[in-house]
């Protein structure tokens, strides 16, 4: 493969990095096609959030691309691997913690482990060795010989997590990782998951919870109706739909008057002594405001750029009522071809 590079808004990546590449990835059950043809591109090293209503396809695209189950057509590679051809290479180099939990509740959390450590053939001591050590890593020590049965949800899940590192993936396959969970033991997942890239593991998860792509993803990809309506990292997506606006506060009565007779088009808000102007807030647009500003004489004492949160591109984007939807591919390729405009 040819290692060309290219750069989305400052980040660069290279082709020849990527862990996880899909082109045209279908499948279909009977009659019901579930992935329509998708292309997914997960820098190594990244976190890649695929985000969908029930039943969007999330968990079948992490079975196909875990190799537990066949696609029907599209051409994969995971970790360098091809899994048409190569499918054992990549269970090498992958752990998957589905949402079913791997955990055997009638043995204890460090059998669980020491399992995990024989599947992966490990001595009988570096078996021992590696459990002690992510036990003791996600917090279980104390546990480590309770029956795993007694674990609350978040022991559980932190269990299921460690026995996934047992055979030291490079790829990590989260689905739905903290559905469940209360909101402290989500926050203790998410910095295990932030905890794995920074060593350098690469994370594809699916969620459906927006604030959990907007915390951890480097990109997102939303999945509605079989198709990708959108992919970007969440600043983009939010800048996909409308609503982004510049806010300028001002401290003086006579300023904030004077601002909005020269900005005749912003909204005005005579409690606050604030004015509202649309914006998508790009360098660009923010450029042409702050020059617009120096050119009027006008000075805020407050400037602030709101743009839309992933909720609202969520439901955009995956509501059938919506006009954003994209219910014809027509309308998928226009707000493909809007993000990758943004992008550019
Ligand atoms: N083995 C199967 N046989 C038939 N239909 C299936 C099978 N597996 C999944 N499906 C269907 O494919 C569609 C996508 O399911 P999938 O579990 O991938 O969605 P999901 O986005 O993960 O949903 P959720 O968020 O509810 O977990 C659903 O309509 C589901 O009923």
């Amino acid at each position: 493969m040819n290692a060309s590079t290219r750069t989305l808004c400052g980040m660069k990546t290279s082709t020849n990095q990527l862990a996880i590449e899909a082109t045209g990835l279908r499948k279909s059950f009977g009659d019901k096609t579930v992935l329509d043809g998708i292309d997914l591109h997960v820098p190594a090293g990244s976190i890649f959030a695929l985000l969908g209503p029930n039943g969007a396809g999330k968990t079948t695209a992490v079975q196909i691309l875990s190799t537990l189950i066949s696609a029907d057509a599209g051409e994969l590679r995971v970790g360098g691997h091809d899994l048409a051809t190569d499918a054992q290479a990549v269970r090498a180099a992958i752990g998957v913690t589905g949402q079913f939990s791997a955990v055997d509740g009638l043995i204890t959390g460090e059998e669980n482990m020491l399992l995990m450590a024989d599947l992966h053939h490990l001595s009988r001591r570096e078996g021992r060795r590696v459990a002690a050590e992510l036990l003791e890593r996600f917090d279980l020590t104390d546990a480590a010989k309770k029956p795993a049965s007694t674990y609350s949800g978040g022991m559980k899940r932190r269990l299921d997590i460690a026995m996934t590192l047992v055979g030291d993936p490079r790829i990590i396959f989260l689905d739905e990782p903290t559905t469940g969970l209360d909101p402290r033991s989500r926050h203790t997942m998410w910095n295990i998951i932030r905890g794995l890239v920074s060593g350098g593991v690469t994370v594809l998860l699916t969620t459906q919870y927006l604030d959990e792509a907007d915390q951890l993803a480097d990109s997102i990809a939303v999945l509605n109706g079989g198709k990708l309506v959108a992919q970007g990292t969440a600043s983009e997506l939010k800048r996909l739909v409308p609503g982004g606006h510049v806010r300028l506060r001002f401290d003086e009565p006579r300023a904030y008057e004077s601002a909005a007779v020269a900005l005749r088009e912003a909204t005005r808000d005579d409690e606050s002594l604030s004015l509202q102007i649309p914006s998508g807030g790009s360098q660009r647009e923010l450029r042409a405001i702050l020059d617009w500003l120096d050119a009027a004489s006008i000075e805020a004492d407050e400037l602030t750029v709101h743009t839309p949160d992933l909720d609202d591109v969520f439901f955009a984007l995956t509501s059938p009522t919506s006009p954003a939807a994209p219910t014809t591919p027509a309308t998928v390729t226009t707000a493909a071809t809007a993000l990758k405009e943004n992008v550019r």
